[in-house]
């Protein structure tokens, strides 16, 4: 089934989520993690989902990405409906238009960076001309030269972070999805990743990053509140610029507590 995306000003949609559910039972007893959740998510746009712990915010992130089955609406991806895709199809989906950097996805901990940055585009059948010259761009884009050689266990946080966002972008995916990309790392480090994301995002590229972290949040074009299995609140930020950190966090901050 086809959908007509209806254009919002000049915002594209790339993702859209129509009355999501996700449901678990345990005893007699069903939970709802996402209720009724309705989105659009714009293609070029820096969306940051927040919300409190167990708000449903990886819930909904998983279910946007093709890597959970929804229990009842529908994800479209630009007109593609994806939530009833064959799994060969979702398979072909995630490796080809999607960029993941998601703690379940480590790095591979017996391949150097070169070869875990590289790794997605082998899957994708690409050639291994283009693959090179792709991961070696990635390389220098997210200053990992020097590491590259060497396995995820002999470089920093930091540095294994940047080789996930090397490798989520090797195939030059429509969409990338970010679950708590600066959780694990100091705040010197966790600025560099912010740096890198929102340098390619002014580049063009679509992101979905999941935090609950206020100046990470910052970075956001728009920002998707998580409450209670629901969309809580929608903040509108456009695009950032550094002297507005201070500002911003203001904002998101009283954007937050107008809507507990
Ligand atoms: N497999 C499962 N079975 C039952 N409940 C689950 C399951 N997975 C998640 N939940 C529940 O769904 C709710 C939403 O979980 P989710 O991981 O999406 O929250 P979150 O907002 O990402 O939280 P956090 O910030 O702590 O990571 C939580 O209450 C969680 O306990």
């Amino acid at each position: 089934m086809k959908v007509q995306l209806k254009p919002n000003e000049k915002k594209t949609v790339i993702l859209k989520a129509e009355h999501l559910y996700k449901t678990y039972q345990t005893g007699n007893e069903e939970f709802h993690a996402a209720k009724d959740m309705s989105l659009d998510i714009y293609e070029g746009e820096f969306t940051v989902i927040m919300g409190s712990s167990g708000s449903g915010k990886s819930t909904l992130l998983y279910m946007l990405s093709g890597l959970d089955s929804v229990s009842s609406g529908s994800v479209y991806f630009k007109e593609q409906r994806i939530d009833q895709l064959s799994e060969t199809q979702i398979t072909a989906l995630r490796s080809e238009r999607i960029g993941y950097v998601y703690q379940s996805i480590n790095l591979v901990p017996d391949l150097n960076l070169y070869e875990n940055i590289a790794l997605p585009g082998h899957v994708a059948g690409r050639s291994n001309k283009d693959i090179r010259t792709k991961a070696l761009y990635l390389l220098k884009l997210m200053n990992i030269e020097e590491q590259r050689d060497r396995l995820p266990s002999q470089v920093s946080g930091g540095q294994q972070q940047r080789a996930a966002i090397a490798r989520a972008l090797i195939n030059s995916p429509e969409v990338i999805f970010a679950d708590e990309p600066t959780g694990a790392l100091n705040q010197e480090q966790g600025t560099i990743i912010l740096d890198l994301l929102t340098e390619v995002n002014r580049d063009g590229q679509t992101i979905v990053m999941v935090t609950h972290d206020i100046k990470a949040a910052c970075r956001a074009d728009r920002i998707i509140l998580i409450k209670d299995g629901q969309i809580g609140g929608i903040l509108e930020l456009g695009k950032y610029k550094p002297e507005q950190l201070q500002s911003r966090e203001q904002q998101i901050f009283s954007f937050i507590a107008g809507k507990e």
